[in-house]
């Protein structure tokens, strides 16, 4: 697709009603591509767990979170990060690119439980959807007892908290700043998503085919995502040797 430039164009795509900042672009890569892609997962790669299958590329951090900083494989760099480059997306974070990709994989049924990603990245995710749709749901982190306060105050009301976020295949959803450190993340473990209209997702009115969720429904099959992050700690020989060391 014709991508904006710059931080400007992607606040085009701020998705209003949640807390800032989530983005949501449809067709940010074209079909070709996300077969490309698909195709190029590595088979020997997977490690399974109780809900998904998850594979880290260059490879899993070490017990104190740091990265041993290795080139991202080619098939995972272009054309994404250059789209990413183009929209700035990770212009604020410590090496102003992504040197981190999870992929996890998702078949009929599967989930993640509520979680926040914390504090080995940058504030910056970048998550690239490939196969199937799912709802991501957001909801706030605070104990019951903060919750309340909160949706006294407001702010539930302000920005419709808990909610879903609708990832179709080939989109991009951007999520950074509060939104990466004051709200928690899940996908439900569900067989068919249900009740979908423009009440209860929230980025409805965004969506590049909202035509295939007939009567609110979306039926599961297998998805996998992309995540894009920045590490913050990378290992000081091997970021030397490549280059990749703190700007
Ligand atoms: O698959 C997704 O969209 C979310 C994955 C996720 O939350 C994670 O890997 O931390
Ligand atoms: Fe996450």
């Amino acid at each position: 697709m014709d991508l904006p430039n710059g931080r400007e164009g992607l606040e085009a795509f701020r998705i209003a009603s949640l807390p800032p900042e989530f983005y949501y672009i449809p067709n940010f890569i074209t079909a070709s591509e996300e077969a490309s892609i698909l195709d190029k997962i590595p088979a020997n790669r997977w490690i399974t767990l109780s809900h998904r299958r998850l594979q880290t590329h260059p490879s899993t951090l070490t017990k104190t979170n740091t990265l041993l900083g290795a080139p991202l494989p080619p098939y995972l760099l272009n054309p994404i990060t250059e789209r990413f480059k183009k929209l700035g997306i990770f212009d604020a974070t410590p090496h102003r690119q992504p040197n981190h990709v999870l992929i996890n994989e998702y078949r009929k049924g599967e989930g993640i439980m509520p979680h926040e990603d914390g504090a080995a990245y940058a504030p910056v995710v970048a998550t690239v959807s490939l196969g199937g749709s799912l709802c991501l749901e957001i909801t706030g982190k605070g104990s019951a007892a903060v919750d309340e306060a909160e949706s006294r105050s407001g702010e539930e009301e302000k920005y419709a908290l808990p909610t879903r976020i609708l990832q179709e295949p080939r989109s991009l959803l951007v999520t950074r700043g509060a939104a990466y450190g004051e709200l928690l993340h899940g996908i439900a473990a569900v067989e068919a998503d249900e009740g979908l209209r423009g009440e209860t997702v929230a980025n409805w009115g965004m969506l590049g085919d909202r035509g295939v969720y007939g009567e609110g429904r979306n039926e599961r099959g297998t998805r996998v995502s992309l995540t894009y992050r920045d590490v913050l700690k990378v290992s000081g020989a091997a970021s030397k040797v490549l280059g990749m060391g703190r700007r």
